[in-house]
């Protein structure tokens, strides 16, 4: 299967989560069979594409009768904790990591945050959320080998060089909510957040489409 994986689309593998998000609210609805047309309708995407993306990862389920909701759960589960069985550590304790940290599923599922890096000594030492804070030059001697994901709360002027010790110290993959750009080796996945450009794009589409 990892091969597979491997061969996934990216748009792909962002919606397995939303599709197991909403396979275990159905679930625990009580229904038992669900089909790509009510899946894409809820989601709001066709259900051609969810019927692609089924194929894709080929869930258990026949043309016609729909795909039976506790199989499709596990096979996912399956794909989507394979592919995210890893933990993370949290760079900034500001406000937006605070926020972050006291968001539950960022604590609970996987990848969960582990750990938090500050350079502030009012937050070094302390737990937030039950997280605890480390200063940020214990960086090398904290990550260890199942770390791989990194994500910055901190001002951008500072994203650049702790970037460059959190690859140097194992972690392939990067969250980056600061708006630096980030220059980093080509094995390194980058995912930059921006809620404002989020916000442009949805009032241009309210605006002009
Ligand atoms: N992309 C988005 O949608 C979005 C939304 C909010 C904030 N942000 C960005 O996230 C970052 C954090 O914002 P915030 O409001 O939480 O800021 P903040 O000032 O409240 O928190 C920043 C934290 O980083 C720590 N820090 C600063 N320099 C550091 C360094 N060199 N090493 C370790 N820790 C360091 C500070 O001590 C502080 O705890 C900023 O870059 C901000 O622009 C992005």
């Amino acid at each position: 299967m990892n091969k597979e994986k491997n061969k996934l689309p990216n748009a792909t593998i962002k919606r397995l989560p939303l599709y197991l998000s909403y396979l275990k609210s159905v679930k625990k609805s009580g229904q038992k069979a669900i089909s790509s047309v009510e899946l894409g309708k809820a989601l709001n995407f066709k259900s051609d594409l969810v019927r692609r993306d089924f194929s894709r990862i080929k869930a258990p389920g026949r043309k016609g009768s729909g795909y039976e909701v506790k199989k499709l759960i596990n096979h996912l589960h399956h794909i989507v904790n394979e592919k995210a069985e890893t933990e993370a550590v949290l760079i900034g304790a500001g406000r937006l990591g605070t926020a972050l940290l006291h968001y539950n599923h960022l604590r609970k599922a996987s990848p969960k945050i582990k750990m938090v890096f500050d350079n502030n000594p009012n937050v070094v030492g302390k737990t937030i959320a039950g997280v605890p804070v480390y200063h940020i030059d214990e960086i090398p001697e904290r990550i260890t080998p199942g770390i791989t994901v990194a994500i910055l709360a901190i001002p951008a002027a500072s994203a650049q060089l702790i970037s460059e010790t959190l690859t140097e110290s194992g972690i392939t993959g990067i969250m980056n909510f600061s708006s630096a750009y980030l220059k980093l080796p080509s094995n390194i996945h980058l995912q930059q957040i921006d809620l404002a450009k989020e916000l442009d794009t949805l009032a241009f589409l309210i605006n002009f489409l």
